[in-house]
């Protein structure tokens, strides 16, 4: 099977470089519209996409962003492998702004989203374990550091409902008690509705603030994160150049993201709801015969 990256870009990352036949192109999906149209083009020999997770001109606040329609779009269009690049808040003195952290596992605290391409009609669990491709991960670690960023292998992202900044209470919370490493507010349920989609997904989170429990810096200024984010959003295009001859057009996934709704729908074949499933096509096609 052939596969595809697809870049899910975060704040500061509205684009990728050095596509060949790039084009921008408009996908519909039975969840809505995606953040923005998607940019197709070709890389080192390897079908790439990139999506803006919040639109050009960063239109979508992390609530409003159309999760399932983005994981759906992608998914429809052929996407095998999706690496999110997020900005995100530190938690620790060692993950200073402007290092990229490849995040491996993650704690939901959003609340106001939908989290599922599942429900009523047809329900389906699919574990979460271990929110991210093993697989992928380890190409983005390698491609950052190749790329000569500082890069930290490892790292547990709370992903807040936003859009406000944490306060220091709950910073001191995630970060003392829940051994939470960084802080942002995308992250799910995008993971979640990847694994759904049986899409490897990858996260690196780029350092821009020490968020508010450090002493020496008291608030979080969003100013003061863009200076960090335009620094980071060159290092992450230069990354993700490096993804192809690193992954290879080819070559499967061996960690099992392909298949995790194998045995992850519950609801009896007779009790399924028609409109549902004519909804889950491009998402749970495989499974389920379509
Ligand atoms: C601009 S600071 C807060 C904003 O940035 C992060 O977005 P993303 O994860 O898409 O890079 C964070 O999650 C907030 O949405
Ligand atoms: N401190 C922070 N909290 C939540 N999201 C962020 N994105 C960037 N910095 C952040």
């Amino acid at each position: 099977m052939e596969r595809m990256i697809a870049v899910i870009g975060g704040s500061g990352v509205y684009d990728i470089d050095g596509l060949e036949d790039a084009r921008w192109q408009a996908v519909d999906t039975p969840w809505g519209k995606p953040s923005d149209e998607i940019l197709t083009g070709t890389l080192d020999g390897m079908k790439m996409a990139f999506l803006p997770r919040h639109g050009r001109g960063h239109v979508h606040s992390p609530t409003s962003v159309p999760y399932r329609a983005n994981i759906d779009a992608l998914k429809r269009i052929g996407a095998t492998d999706v690496v999110s690049v997020s900005a995100c808040g530190s938690f620790r003195e060692d993950f200073a702004p402007g290092e990229f952290v490849v995040v491996d596992q993650f704690v939901d605290r959003t609340i106001a989203r939908e989290k599922s391409f599942f429900g009523e009609g047809c329900v389906a669990h699919v574990s979460m374990a271990h929110p991210t491709c093993a697989r992928l991960s380890a190409a983005c670690l390698q491609a950052a550091r190749d790329e000569g960023i500082t890069v930290h292998s490892g790292g547990t992202y709370l992903a807040m409902e936003g859009p406000q900044f944490s306060t220091l209470a709950e910073s001191k919370l995630y970060r003392e008690n829940w051994g939470c490493d960084v802080i942002g507010m995308t992250n799910m349920p995008e993971a979640k509705l990847a694994r759904e989609a049986e899409l490897c997904y990858a996260s690196i989170a780029m350092v821009t603030d020490y968020d508010c429990w450090h002493p020496d810096h008291d608030a979080v200024e969003v100013a003061d994160i863009v200076k960090t984010l335009i620094g980071n959003a060159e290092k992450a295009r230069g990354m993700v150049s490096r993804l192809p001859r690193l992954l290879g057009a080819h070559k499967p996934c061996d960690k099992g993201c392909d298949t995790a709704l194998e045995y992850a729908l519950i609801t009896a074949p007779e009790k399924r709801d028609p409109a549902l499933l004519a909804r889950l096509d491009a998402v749970a096609g495989r499974v389920l015969g379509r």
